[in-house]
């Protein structure tokens, strides 16, 4: 009770801090971050004039203070012992989960269907089927809770027979390129040699088990030998995977009555055993730095994305990261947006709720902000944005 007292207090002066645009002031218990945050702070602070004083959290860019405040509540509990390791956001996100049963056994059902023709499948057949696959992973990033302040955001239909439907509203779709990179690997590589897909995932509940789906076909139709994942290192932008909800996810998967289901969870367990599906944790997903820094912040990191064949980014926040959250042109190439961000080919496979977006037609975004004003940021419309060899 006294640890609860105590971080309910920190809590609601982090709460006050921000309400009143206090100043960012540096983190305070020691923890394998904090250097590295208090430094990012410094920065801010290096970046403003004199006369504007301390770096403010209305006055700050959104994508430094919004990772601050995730941190600081971070903070609260990690001065709070014995319950320093309590996730505040575990029961959204497992709600989330339960709350999306229907769609979660439709998902199962048809992969396991799949995987008993996968091996008689013709070339295009294959290739259908993991555009599809692909496309109900991005509209699992629909189901992220801090868009909804931690409400319901459940998937609740079943998502495959709305792909059609929702076709219109991926704005750039870049899946060819996906195909023809690994369906090559796929045809030129050596018996024994690795094809590996990293995936750097975003939201748990839904939105992960999709990704898992999608990581299923990707193994079982030779289009990769390895998947790896990486999740957050503590709770984040509120429904983000950490190692525990990853675990607890197919814990739950594997137990559940649905045959299918969980016949899902007992092949997902296995693959992680025999080390097909690798998971990773690293400190730089939960720090505010934008991803072209990384190869100086995180150099073990980047060398670990290095060797993937692909990396599939997950979510609005992985795309803000990638682009540096900048106010760029509607039509500024993807590649340039990276700013020299290209540990190796990657795809960004994200519903737009933030007000960025770099890549289209020009003309396009205008023409959207005219008819759609909120297009943006009402996780409507979404992406695949490649950036690789052609
Ligand atoms: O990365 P995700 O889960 O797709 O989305 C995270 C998000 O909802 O959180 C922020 C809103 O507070 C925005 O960056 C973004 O829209
Ligand atoms: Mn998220």
């Amino acid at each position: 009770m006294e640890a609860e007292k105590k971080a309910i207090s920190l809590l609601s002066k982090l709460r006050n801090e921000l309400q009143t645009d206090k100043p960012i002031i540096p983190l305070v218990e020691k923890f394998v971050d904090t250097d590295i945050w208090n430094q990012y702070l410094e920065y801010q602070q290096s970046l403003l004039n004199e006369s504007d004083g301390k770096p403010r959290w209305f006055h700050s860019p959104w994508l430094f203070v919004e990772c601050y405040m995730y941190r600081r509540i971070h903070e609260a509990i990690i001065q709070s012992p014995p319950i320093d390791d309590f996730d505040v956001f575990k029961e959204s996100k497992d709600q989330n989960f339960f709350e999306s049963q229907e769609s979660i056994i439709a998902l199962c059902t048809h992969l396991q269907q799949l995987l008993r023709a996968v091996e008689d499948l013709e070339e295009n057949q294959l290739k259908n089927e993991f555009f599809k696959l692909l496309q109900i992973s991005l509209w699992g990033n629909k189901c992220d809770l801090s868009l909804s302040g931690g409400e319901s955001s459940s998937q609740k239909t079943n998502v495959i027979n709305s792909l059609e439907d929702l076709k219109p509203f991926i704005l750039v779709d870049d899946t060819e390129h996906l195909w023809t990179l690994l369906s090559n690997c796929k045809k030129t590589r050596e018996k024994a040699s690795v094809v590996r897909v990293d995936i750097v995932l975003d939201n748990s509940g839904f939105e992960l088990v999709t990704d898992l789906i999608l990581a299923n076909f990707l193994l079982s139709s030779k289009l990769a030998t390895e998947i790896h994942f990486y999740g957050k290192t503590i709770p984040w932008f509120v429904s983000d995977t950490t190692v525990h909800d990853f675990n607890w996810l197919i814990e739950q998967v594997k137990h559940s009555n649905h045959k299918w289901v969980s016949t899902c969870g007992a092949d997902w367990e296995s693959l992680i055993k025999t080390g097909r599906w690798v998971y990773h944790d690293h400190i730089f997903w939960t720090l505010p730095h934008e991803y072209c820094a990384m190869s100086q912040v995180a150099p073990d990191l980047y060398t670990e994305l290095q060797k993937a064949h692909l990396i599939l980014f997950k979510g609005d926040l992985n795309y803000r990261k990638l682009t540096g959250d900048r106010k760029w042109e509607f039509s500024v190439p993807f590649h340039q947006a990276l700013n020299g961000f290209h540990p190796a080919p990657l795809c960004s496979i994200r519903t737009l709720k933030a007000e960025i977006q770099v890549g289209l037609q020009p003309g396009q975004g205008e023409q959207l902000m005219a008819s759609e004003p909120d297009w943006l940021t009402a996780g409507k419309y979404g992406v695949f944005q490649y950036d690789g060899p052609l």
